[in-house]
């Protein structure tokens, strides 16, 4: 688990380093110059000279990395040549020093974009200072450089990427790889600034944080997943947690079959589906493991469980309604999480006095759809900032938000979020979202909350969407991502799971 910074931060964590801990500004850009360099020079496999590096350069300190590239570039035997965007009377006092630094060493300026071909384009236009639309000339530019062929690499964050949301402001350069500095900026976590950016390197440059404020925004990957304990040796199907889920209706069992699928893929001890009595068979015969339920004692059903699953294919009848309505009470009153899903949320939506039944216990899982539904927002405004919306509903209900997306942000009540970055576009599939349900049920049941390590509802809920976009990556190996079907994710978690447990 990596912090994740917004640009804000970023600065703050600069002018800290610089002023109270007394590194000289130019010595950090002199550091970050030498990463990007590096990463520059293993792909150059010892060919210095063979390389024509054009580095585009804005008027901050952004701009004042790329001249110092060009320089190191230089020095070390390239034909590196510096471009320099926009007005030279707004130039920061780094960038001046660069620019009158890499004069002394001649290092060579172009004003024309043309006036060779490059096998390497550096954008180093605009970083963390961006700050609003690009317009005219850097819009040309920009322009232009996506047109250019030869390798392309953004400087700390492509220019034209919104570092805090992943925004196109726009227009954004398209790079191959962004070198950014201390650490992943959210728009490198978020789309479209994941895709703008390419392969991401996150590198040290000697900046930290050190000012003691509490890091709030994490990004999760595959690696991340050792934090799941082994399961107990001396356990049992009791110990390992008990699944209700409340899922499928007429015509709709399906989504039951791959929510339960999803629990039991995480090592649940046992799941019971609570169904209308015409899915009995066919879920008994594709998964006979599973207990079903077609009673109307819910009461007996709620008192197994440990963890409810509510609303995979329940559908809006007044009937669905109202068992999503009785189970959702009685776990806010005996404490026991739920993971509120697909026709459950849309319920909400129509109910909204059940925000009642929220609390640090449940885990409500939206799409775009359901979460437009949930909130009134467009489904534009909502992507134009997706960790603030996550975040919005959690602190307004005081439940865990996983709001899912090919970006999944998981945010919990008191403002922590993760965004994982495991998965795949062929997870967009029909009942991807109904495995989820069960993985995240399963987190729950299997892995205790210990709030002191804030290994809690949320934190268990952010690894449930890593471990089941990890599925879907691993599901994307064997089955290729236009064949794969969501119940593939399940088997996907559970060879996960076997590869991260060494069995
Ligand atoms: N000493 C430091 O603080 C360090 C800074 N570093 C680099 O400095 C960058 C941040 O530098 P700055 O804060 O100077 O900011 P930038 O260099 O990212 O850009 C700021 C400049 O762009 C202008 N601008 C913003 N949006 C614009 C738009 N849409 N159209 C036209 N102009 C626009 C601003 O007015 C300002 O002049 C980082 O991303 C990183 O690359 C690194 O060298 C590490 C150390
Ligand atoms: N392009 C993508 N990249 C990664 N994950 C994706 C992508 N598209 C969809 N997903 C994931 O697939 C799941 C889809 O869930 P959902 O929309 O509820 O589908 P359904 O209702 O069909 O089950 C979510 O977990 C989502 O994050
Ligand atoms: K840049």
């Amino acid at each position: 688990m990596k912090q994740v910074v917004t640009c804000q931060e970023m600065k703050f964590c600069d002018s800290y380093t610089i002023e109270r801990m007394g590194v000289p500004s130019c010595v950090l850009m002199e550091r970050a110059a030498l990463k990007v360099v590096e990463e520059l020079e293993k792909r150059f496999a010892g060919e210095y000279k063979k390389q024509k590096i054009l580095c585009v350069c804005g008027s901050g300190n952004n701009g004042g990395d790329g001249v110092a590239i060009a320089r190191i570039l230089h020095q070390h035997g390239c034909q590196s040549t510096i471009y320099l965007a926009g007005n030279p009377d707004h130039r920061t006092e780094e960038m001046q020093r660069q620019c009158q630094i890499a004069a002394n060493y001649q290092v060579p300026v172009v004003n024309n974009l043309h006036s060779e071909e490059y096998t390497t384009i550096v954008d180093a236009i605009f970083g963390v200072g961006l700050t609003r639309e690009i317009k005219g000339e850097y819009r040309d530019l920009i322009a232009e450089l996506n047109e250019m062929s030869g390798w392309k690499v953004a400087v700390d964050l492509p220019s034209g990427v919104d570092g805090d949301t992943g925004a196109e402001l726009g227009i954004a350069f398209h790079a191959d790889l962004t070198v950014t500095f201390a650490f992943r900026k959210a728009g490198l976590c978020l789309y479209p600034g994941r895709k703008l950016a390419g392969q991401v390197i996150v590198a040290d440059v000697g900046i930290y944080r050190e000012d003691g404020a509490e890091p709030k925004l994490f990004s999760m990957e595959k690696s991340d997943l050792r934090e799941l304990p082994e399961k107990e040796a001396d356990g049992n199907k009791g110990t390992f947690g008990k699944i209700l889920a409340v899922a499928g209706s007429s015509g709709m069992c399906g989504a039951a079959f791959l929510s339960a699928s999803g629990a039991f893929a995480t090592g649940v001890g046992m799941v019971k589906i609570v169904t209308p009595e015409e899915n009995r068979i066919p879920l008994q015969t594709m998964l006979p493991e599973a207990m079903i339920s077609c009673t109307d004692d819910l009461e007996k059903d709620f008192d197994w469980c440990d963890v409810l699953v509510i609303g995979p294919g329940i559908g809006m009848t007044v009937k669905a309604a109202d068992k999503v309505q009785f189970f959702l009470k009685k776990a806010k009153q005996e404490k026991k999480p739920v993971v509120l899903d697909a026709d459950g949320l849309n319920l909400l939506a129509e109910n909204p006095k059940w925000k009642n039944y929220l609390d640090s216990h449940v885990i409500l899982t939206p799409h775009m759809g359901e979460m437009s539904r949930l909130t009134g927002k467009s489904i534009r405004e909502l992507k134009s900032d997706r960790a603030g919306a996550a975040r919005a509903l959690a602190a307004e209900t005081g439940a865990v938000c996983v709001l899912k997306d090919a970006c999944t942000v998981t945010a919990a009540p008191d403002g922590r979020a993760w965004i994982s970055l495991s998965g795949n576009a062929g997870m967009a599939t029909a009942g991807s979202g109904d495995v989820l349900s069960g993985v995240l049920a399963g987190m729950q049941a299997m892995y205790p909350e210990t709030p002191v390590e804030e290994k809690d509802t949320g934190f268990y809920a952010a690894l449930g969407v890593l471990l089941h976009g990890a599925g879907g990556d691993q599901a994307a190996v064997r089955k290729g991502m236009a064949g794969m079907k969501a119940g593939d994710i399940a088997c996907g978690v559970a060879e996960i799971l076997k590869e991260q447990q060494n069995f």
